[in-house]
């Protein structure tokens, strides 16, 4: 079926880098426009009719989870076997706190100020789109992007609080799809036991589980669910497993795609 989307991205704003850069850039064809008729794909719709061109690209990898599932330590283990491997890659996170609009949402999240519950989703959101003209360039130049949380956590979290689980979907339609999304599955309850639980807004207990259920919701075939209560060399084994067959199928050409079918 054929979609229209109709795209104008806006320039990318501050790259806050957290992203670590480095290695072989293997190629470089950078486009951060997008204006256009979209196809349906499984978990989103092609970005353009020019991406459908099995042009060599970088994948886009995201790491989502409970609070302390071990997302961010996967992401550096993986960021270094990518590297190790020659490709080029970086490691970018959710909310990105670099920038102005990451700035009220640290705030926000370290109890220093309080916002209206769909106020502070739209701004989560809005901090995915100022990077999601520099990360089509990044992925289309060949960088694999390993991002730790992204438009799922918006969901998962901010329909927990109670807010319609559509509504919560609408802003982060048009963002890019992810190729892969590794979901580190893990009871709350041994969550709640690792190190610096508590320190933010959301690190409750009875929270997290509400958060587990509606990440359930969100599960399409982009998805790996990964036992994330087993060690931390055990879930890296299955990373690194899972991961290359997708870096791969980009570097073959898979077209872009974006958030979200229906
Ligand atoms: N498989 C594991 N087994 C035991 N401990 C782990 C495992 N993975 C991570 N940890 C520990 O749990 C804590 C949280 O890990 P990490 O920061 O990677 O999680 P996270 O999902 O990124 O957390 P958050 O979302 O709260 O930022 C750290 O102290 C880390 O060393
Ligand atoms: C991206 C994103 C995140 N959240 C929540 C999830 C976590 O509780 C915090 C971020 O903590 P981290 O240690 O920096 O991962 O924010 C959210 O509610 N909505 C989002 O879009």
């Amino acid at each position: 079926m054929v979609h229209l989307c109709n795209l104008t991205l806006s320039k990318s704003l501050n790259f806050g880098v957290l992203a670590v850069r480095r290695s072989l850039n293997l190629r470089s064809n950078i486009s951060s426009k997008c204006s256009v008729k979209s196809i349906r794909m499984e978990n989103g719709n092609n970005c353009s009719p020019k991406d459908a061109s099995n042009e060599s690209r970088g994948a886009l990898v995201v790491f989502e989870g409970l609070d302390r599932s071990g997302k961010t330590s996967q992401c550096g283990r993986l960021l270094s076997y990518l590297e190790g491997l020659g490709h080029s890659v970086e490691l970018w996170r959710f909310p990105d706190r670099t920038t102005s609009v990451g700035q009220m949402i640290s705030a926000y999240l370290s109890n220093k100020s309080q916002l209206d519950d769909h106020t502070i989703h739209l701004l989560f959101s809005a901090n995915r789109w100022e990077k999601r003209s520099m990360m089509e360039s990044k992925l289309k130049a060949g960088t694999t992007l390993i991002v730790d949380r992204y438009s799922y956590s918006g969901v998962a979290f901010s329909s927990a609080k109670g807010l319609d689980f559509e509504w919560c979907k609408a802003p982060e339609i048009g963002l890019i799809a992810p190729d892969l999304v590794l979901y580190l599955d893990i009871p709350p309850e041994k969550a709640a036991e690792r190190g610096g639980y508590g320190d933010e807004r959301y690190e409750q207990l009875e929270f997290q589980k509400k958060v587990a259920r509606h990440y359930k919701l969100l599960e399409d075939s982009s998805w790996k669910i990964i036992d994330a209560s087993r060690s931390l060399e055990d879930v890296e084994k299955q990373v690194k497993e899972i991961v290359s067959e997708y870096v791969m199928s980009c570097q073959k050409g898979k077209p872009l795609s974006t958030l979200w079918s229906y």
